[in-house]
């Protein structure tokens, strides 16, 4: 029989830690994951404690994910370079602007034939153009990389409430053995081939989602939010995520997203923001802001002092109009 696999989830914010709590209880349940599994920790002090000691004694992510207890086999690891060591699937679960250190620590202390699993919903904006960020870590370190992306809001798969989600995996040899590790009752997953589709869909939904929250922050009716507002994950994000909250916080206080981010999310990330600029600046390059009115309003609103205001006037000469 192949030895067990290891798994190491690196990354322990309000996903990754909901991921951490299925992936432990699937790889206690299988023979053939190795029973215990590492969870890089981004060390700091909550409470007067380190939260990796948090973790490892009260298993529970306080911080992040406050109320659910994650299984014992789960460890928390404050050393990036450490956690990884010996682990046959990495699932990268970080906010996408940390991802480029990530992988310069691990590069040298991972297996080399390692799979990958990027649960990342963003993109990066290089010189060579737009850039998948399972590319970015498979770039970087030579692995072979799938993604897993889906409408999950974190809090509700922890608390167990049913959902579907998707892994994109080119190579059908890991398909099925991903699928086991991710797989719940309420978390079904389904396997595709077509990953790159699955992951541009999970990165700009959340662009999307910040000017959903425009439109209620605006007060604007559900017709004007749909207009916006797509399939199952853009549904999801767009009623119950953190960049559409911060979008409606935005439009209606006027403080800047920085500083909502601090004041509201308790060290959680927004994506949407990031990923609108990091998609305009390819945008620009190719000459095609104009196909894209929405993302440019999100651009212009979060980055460049455009009143909020004006979102909807920036929509309603959408080429599609015209
Ligand atoms: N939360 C969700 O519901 C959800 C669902 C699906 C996908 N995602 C995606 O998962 C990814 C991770 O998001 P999350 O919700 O787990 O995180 P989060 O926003 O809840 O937490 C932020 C994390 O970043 C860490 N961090 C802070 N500074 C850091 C640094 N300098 N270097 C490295 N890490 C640092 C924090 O310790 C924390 O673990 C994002 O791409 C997000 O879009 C999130
Ligand atoms: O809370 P958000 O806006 O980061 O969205 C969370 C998930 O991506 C929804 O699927």
């Amino acid at each position: 029989m192949a030895a067990p696999k290891k798994v190491c989830v690196i990354g322990s914010g309000n996903w990754g830690s909901a991921i951490a709590k299925i992936v432990g209880a699937n790889a206690a349940r299988y023979d053939k994951f190795d029973t215990t599994v590492n969870m890089w920790v981004f060390e700091e002090t909550v409470n007067g404690r380190k939260l990796s000691e948090i973790i490892n004694t009260d298993h529970e992510n306080v911080k992040y994910l406050p109320g659910h207890k994650l299984p014992a086999n789960v460890v928390a690891v404050p050393d990036l370079a450490e956690s990884v060591k010996g682990a046959d699937i990495l699932i990268f679960v970080v906010p996408h602007q940390f991802i480029g250190r990530v992988c310069e620590t691990i590069k040298d202390h991972m297996k080399k034939d390692a799979v990958g699993m990027s649960l990342i919903k963003g993109v990066d904006a290089g010189p060579e153009g737009l850039k998948l960020i399972s590319e970015v870590i498979r770039s970087k370190l030579s692995i072979t990389m799938t993604v897993l992306m889906g409408a999950n809001i974190a809090n509700e798969v922890a608390d167990e409430k049913f959902c579907e989600t998707t892994i994109g995996c080119r190579d059908k040899s890991y398909g099925s053995l991903l699928k086991e590790l991710m797989e719940t009752t309420n978390f079904r997953v389904t396997v595709v081939e077509e990953s790159d589709v699955v992951e541009i869909c999970g990165a700009l939904k959340n662009i999307v989602a910040v000017g959903a929250g425009f439109c209620d922050g605006l007060g604007f009716g559900d017709n004007t939010k749909a207009a916006s507002c797509g399939v199952a994950d853009l549904i999801t994000t767009c009623y119950g995520g953190r960049n559409r909250k911060i979008g409606e916080a935005f439009a209606k206080t006027g403080k800047s997203i920085e500083q909502l981010e601090m004041e509201l999310l308790n060290g959680q990330k927004l994506q949407g923001p990031a990923t609108a600029s990091e998609v305009h600046q390819i945008l620009k390059q190719k000459n095609m802001l104009d196909k894209f009115p929405l993302f440019t309003a999100v651009h212009e609103i979060c980055f460049n002092s455009h009143p909020v205001t004006d979102f909807i006037k920036c929509l309603q000469n959408h080429p599609e109009h015209m």
